[in-house]
Parts: structure tokens; C-alpha cells; sequence
């Protein structure tokens, strides 16, 4: 695992940045929370005039085998089909990424089946989990290897020039495997988080609480330990998202979390690196029932909420503009001095 050094917020130019927004030409504190958001990207970046004109999106694509029991309303085939989507451009995730100008990369990170297509950054570290009804989803090394992965990914792109990282994932029955690592992490009963994903049926929610209730109770992941979790009950794209989002917080780079599942991979990262969440927005509450636990976990409010569950980033894409709206807000808008108005 690379050593991962987080840079404390800069509180200072916190201070600095809410007395400017104080200056500006409206009443203290009409632009809400526009204006709380600015701040909170000031003492992130540590920049007065904080910047998130070039935004990334990263998605990150992995299968898992615990689809074998019936937790899903669609097949695993659907992932390799829907990241060939991703690269044809015509899934959400790419008309919003055009929208509001992010430059879009896709990992494999673990799908079951080969994916032909140069536009794609292969990085499989297996061809799908293992069915954690079973037995482990992924060795140690396995789950070590993924955030390593995801860390190198969110890194590159910023080396690459990106101010704001988006996570996105791709993987059929992921909400199942999110919601098997929240029950560990937050202690909550199962039957509290889990939800329809991508649309079963009541009937098939009950199936899908009792596989994950066994899958915890057989594979005992240890509370304590983040790879642990993830090697029992985890996912690839989940560590790959975890790895991006302590990378980007290590280059003091906004996160744009987005759904379930992608704020299921903030909490691993929250227990690798607790200052992680400091560089985190939450882009949007999804209707998954264990969001609204996991956006609590990373005290954290989301800026919108859409009834949205697609995930691929797409609420994180969607609310992004209002980071950027903050932004300008403070950069073009004119203070009571320099307009001349008394206030
Ligand atoms: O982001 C969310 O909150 C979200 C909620 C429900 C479903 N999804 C997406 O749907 C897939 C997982 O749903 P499921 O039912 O197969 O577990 C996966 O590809 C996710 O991107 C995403
Ligand atoms: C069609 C489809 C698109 C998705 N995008 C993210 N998860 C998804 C799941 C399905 C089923």
C-alpha cells in the first residue's frame, strides 16, 4: 500500500475566503450553502480563489460472483455491455461528463469477461469477485492490489490536470456488496440498508437481506480492518474508488462522491486514512436506504437529492455545477467597494 500522507485543511484561508464572501455584493449569507461550499474548497485546495474548471470523472468497472445468487434485477453480462457504453459514449455518465466539460476514464478493475477496446484502461486484478456466500470474495493481496490500482488512476489523473475528481463505478450486484461492508462498518442491521438496486422486487429484497446476513456471519470480517473487509464481503471497484479518493485528497484535489456505492468506497477510505473526508463532497443522496447511514458515517450532507440510483457518477456529474457555480461566485462577482454600494 503507498504510504498516504493527507494534507490538513487550511483553516486560515477558510477565514480569509468567508470575510471576501462577506464583502460581495448580497446580503451575509443569501448565497446559503453556494457560499459554505466555496469556503470548504478554499481550505481544501489552500487556494483564495479556488478552481474546479477541469473536472475528472474515473469509473471504475468490476463484476461480482455473489450475482450467482439471484441479488440483482439484471445479469452479470451487463457490466462488460455497459462499459462498452461507456466507451461508445452513450451511457448518463457521458452526456453529463460532456455537459460540464470532465475528461472520462474507464478501469477495468475486475470485470468476469476480456473487453477489446483501446479507449479502456485495463487493470483487471481478477475476472470478478468470488461468491462471498461461499467463500472469501478476494485474497488479501488481491484487495491490497486494487486500492494500490485506483490510487495510480486517481493520481495519473491528476498529474494529468484535473482540479475535481468525480468516482464512478460499474459493477451488477455491487449494492449488495456495499451494503454487506456498510452492515460491518456502521453495525446496523442489514435489513436497515438494504434496497432494490437496480430494481427487484419486495420479494427478492428478503433473498438479498439473508445472503448478506450469512455472508457476514461465515466469512467474520474483522470490524477494525478495511482490506479485511473488502477481501470477505468486498468488491474491486469499490478498493479502486477508495485508492482514487485518498490519492486525490493526498494532492489537497476535491472529490465529488457520488452514490451508494461510491460512498461505501469513502468510508474504506475514511479507515485507511480518516483525513480523506475532509476532501469530500457528497454529490447527491441516492434512494439505496443505506446511503442516507453512510452519508451520516462521513459526517457529511449531500448537495442534492434527485431519487437518482444509477450510479457511473452521474449524481456526482449532476451537482457538480454547483461547485463550480460557488467558485465563480467568488472570482467574478463584485464586492460592495468596488460596486459602490453601502452596506
Ligand atoms: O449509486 C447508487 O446509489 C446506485 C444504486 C442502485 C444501483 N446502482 C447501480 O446498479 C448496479 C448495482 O445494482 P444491483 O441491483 O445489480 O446491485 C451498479 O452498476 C450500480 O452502479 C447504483
Ligand atoms: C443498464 C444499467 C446501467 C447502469 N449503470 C450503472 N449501473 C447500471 C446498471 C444497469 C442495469
Amino acid at each position: 500500500m503507498p504510504t498516504i500522507s493527507i494534507p490538513m485543511l487550511n483553516d486560515e484561508m477558510g477565514a480569509i475566503v468567508k470575510n471576501y464572501v462577506d464583502s460581495l455584493t448580497k446580503p451575509p449569507g443569501s448565497l446559503g450553502r453556494l457560499e459554505e461550499l466555496v469556503i470548504e474548497l478554499a481550505k481544501m485546495t489552500s487556494d483564495p480563489f479556488p478552481e474546479v474548471a477541469r473536472p475528472g470523472v474515473l469509473v471504475f468497472a468490476a463484476d461480482h460472483g455473489v450475482t450467482a445468487e439471484g441479488i440483482s434485477a439484471f445479469p452479470q453480462e451487463v457490466t462488460k455491455q455497459m462499459v462498452e457504453n461507456f466507451l461508445n459514449g452513450g451511457a448518463a455518465i457521458n452526456v453529463f461528463s460532456k455537459y460540464i466539460g470532465a475528461s472520462l476514464k474507464v478501469v477495468d478493475i475486475g470485470v468476469s469477461a476480456d473487453i477489446e477496446q483501446d479507449k479502456l484502461i485495463c487493470q483487471k486484478v481478477r475476472y470478478g469477485t468470488a461468491n462471498f456466500y461461499k467463500e472469501n470474495a478476494m485474497s488479501i493481496y488481491e484487495a491490497i492490489k486494487a486500492i494500490q490500482i485506483g490510487y495510480e488512476q486517481g493520481q495519473k489523473m491528476i498529474n494529468d490536470g484535473i482540479n475535481c475528481l468525480i468516482l464512478g463505478e460499474m459493477g451488477i450486484g455491487n449494492t449488495t456488496t456495499s451494503s454487506a461492508i456498510l452492515a460491518v462498518i456502521s453495525g446496523e442491521s442489514v435489513e436497515k440498508l438494504v434496497g432494490r438496486g437496480t430494481g427487484i422486487k419486495s420479494e427478492k429484497i428478503i433473498h438479498k437481506q439473508q445472503i448478506i446476513k450469512k455472508a457476514i456471519y461465515e466469512r467474520k470480517p474483522n470490524v477494525e480492518d478495511p482490506v479485511d473487509i473488502l477481501s470477505k464481503v468486498g468488491g474491486l471497484e469499490i478498493a479502486g474508488m477508495a485508492g482514487a479518493m485518498l490519492a486525490a485528497a493526498s494532492n489537497r484535489t476535491p472529490i465529488l462522491v457520488d452514490g451508494f456505492i461510491s460512498t461505501t468506497a469513502a468510508l474504506v477510505a475514511k479507515m485507511i486514512s480518516s483525513q480523506v473526508t475532509d476532501y469530500m463532497f457528497i454529490g447527491h443522496r441516492s434512494v439505496e436506504p443505506g446511503h442516507h447511514i453512510a452519508i451520516e458515517l462521513l459526517g457529511k450532507k449531500p448537495l442534492l437529492d434527485l431519487g437518482m440510483r444509477l450510479g457511473e457518477g452521474s449524481g456526482a456529474a449532476v451537482a457538480f455545477p454547483l461547485l463550480q457555480s460557488a467558485t465563480l461566485m467568488l472570482k467574478e462577482m463584485a464586492t460592495f467597494t468596488s460596486a459602490g454600494i453601502s452596506n
